[in-house]
């Protein structure tokens, strides 16, 4: 039965309330952005999918007020070893105990559904933001004005519809968003099934170790993570004629477990088999609708970075829609969503790939290879972050693309606390800054190197004056000199603008 009252309108409506739908739903829900997110599942989905993510997502979830809510739900990723048949260390990608410029460790470990409540429980805090469980989409036509969303209640099959400005498909690898977008794929190669299980040990087994463990044997390729808790997940090849139904029964997954533990000691949470996929679709915005997550890329687990990716799709799309939604930005300022977005996350796939290729062959003939390697030496692996494609940035001047750093302030506050979602003004104390007035009317903080620890000092390194920072903490230009600094805040007029946010404490 078709409800026929006038259609509820939003801003935003976003499909699927998984970490990367409620991350963007907390993200507008600071921007003061009338939102919907409509999800099909009645709860959080129990069993784990991600669980690593890093710096920089933890960065997000502080930025809409949740880090601290998360924190207890996290264990410390040491880093991950490769080793080969024998047990013997090939590559070694340790991460450092200390904090990042991110303000945070480079590697957390955790329990999806946890993440997803105190995410989801987030959106409570925001009085325009709207969840809608058990309602699933089936069909979004969009004209001038904004999108016709209809959906059907899928407890009494109810069907009724709303009126969004924008429609985000944060829909996972099977999206109806990107349907109607009508978005190929490219395929980046590689496709392969593994089986995925976690058990829960029965007793503490410390011999296991908290590092992720890469088991590079070419026989069969086998991936070890520690999980939060008593989880722990192991990541197991399927051979070329093996039936994945077959492989995911209780005696095969024991047997292929055998080498590490028991049925006496751990019991089974779940084993299925997932063929990873390597793929980015075309076209990640058609009008008034865009994709973020799974929806938008998939890749191998190898990194950790599949979840992490979407999160910095929500960081990198939501103050643009704010922008364009508040009318402070024309729309094409979506485009530039994809742009900046697309050679980044490929960038992370390619090397999950090429770490892939690693397990699969030998750690070390591949070092060896790229001539990283000394003979009887595991290779030390480190992965810097990408830079933001083409877009916002102003890429000739220093800096342009990298994420700022996040600095402790004199009075020992944080920078990202002090300054929100918000764009600010990193800039030299004495450099002459005519227009501060301008910028706060223009919602842009400052802060100069007598605020921040280490700001000043940070400048210098790259040879600037000033660094202008954008709300997902990327830098969007510098200026080497007072010139350069009137030249940078003329071409950012009329600025990007959202509403200053605050951030209320966790639900
Ligand atoms: O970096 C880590 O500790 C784990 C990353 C990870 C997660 C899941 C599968 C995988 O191959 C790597």
């Amino acid at each position: 039965m078709q409800d026929k009252s006038t259609p509820e309108e939003y801003d935003v409506v976003i499909v699927g309330r998984g970490p990367v739908g409620a991350t963007l739903a907390n993200l507008l829900g600071l921007c003061g952005v009338r939102t919907l997110v409509l999800e099909r599942e009645a709860r959080t989905y129990h069993l784990p999918r991600a669980v690593h993510f890093d710096d920089e997502c933890m960065r997000v979830f502080q930025t809409i007020g949740l880090a601290d809510a998360i924190l207890p739900h996290v264990i410390l990723s040491p880093g991950m070893l490769f080793l080969d048949a024998a047990g013997r260390m090939l590559l070694d990608w340790s991460r450092p105990q200390t904090l990042t410029p991110m303000g945070w460790h480079l590697s957390y470990r955790f329990h999806q559904p946890d993440l997803e409540d105190v995410l989801i429980g987030g959106l409570a805090r925001w009085p325009h933001v709207t969840l809608r469980n058990r309602c699933e989409v089936f069909a979004l036509d969009q004209d001038e004005h904004g999108v016709r969303v209809r959906c059907e209640n899928l407890s009494n099959g109810r069907l009724s519809e709303v009126r969004a400005g924008y429609v985000i498909g944060c829909d996972g690898a099977r999206s109806l968003v990107r349907r109607f977008i009508g978005s190929g794929m490219d395929d980046l190669g590689f496709h392969e099934r593994w089986l995925v299980t976690d058990v829960l040990l029965k007793r503490a087994r410390d011999d296991l170790g908290d590092y992720s463990l890469q088991h590079c044997d070419p026989r069969r390729p086998a991936t070890y993570v520690r999980g939060t808790g008593t989880r722990r997940r192991w990541e197991i090849t399927v051979l070329p004629d093996e039936d994945s139904q077959d492989v995911a029964q209780p005696a095969k997954v024991w047997e292929l477990l055998s080498r590490w533990i028991t049925p006496d000691e751990a019991e089974i949470e779940r084993a299925a088999v997932y063929t990873f996929h390597s793929v980015i679709a075309q076209q990640w915005r058609n009008g008034r609708l865009l994709l973020a997550g799974d929806s938008a890329h998939q890749t191998p687990p190898f990194l950790g970075q599949g979840m992490c990716a979407g999160i910095r799709d929500a960081a990198n799309l939501a103050w643009k829609l704010a922008s364009v939604i508040r009318n402070s930005a024309a729309p094409d300022l979506l485009d530039t969503y994809q742009s900046e977005r697309l050679p980044h996350v490929r960038e992370f796939i390619e090397l999950a790939i090429r770490l892939g290729g690693v397990i699969n062959t030998k750690a070390i003939e591949a070092g060896l290879a790229a001539g990283e390697a000394r003979e009887n030496a595991p290779v030390k692996l480190e992965v810097k972050k990408p830079l933001l494609g083409p877009g916002l940035a102003f890429g000739d001047l220093p800096l342009a693309g990298h994420l700022a750093p996040q600095f402790t302030l004199t009075d020992d506050s944080r920078s990202d606390d002090r300054t929100g979602y918000s764009h600010v003004l990193l800039i030299e104390a004495a450099a002459a800054l005519s227009s501060r007035l301008a910028l706060s009317q223009a919602g842009i903080k400052v802060l100069t190197s007598d605020d921040a620890n280490g700001l000043g000092p940070w400048l210098r390194e790259h040879g600037v004056i000033a660094a202008l920072v954008r709300p997902d903490r990327y830098v969007r230009g510098s200026a080497r000199n007072e010139a350069e600094l009137d030249r940078l805040l003329a071409a950012i007029a009329p600025p990007t603008q959202i509403p200053s946010a605050h951030v209320p404490s966790a639900a």
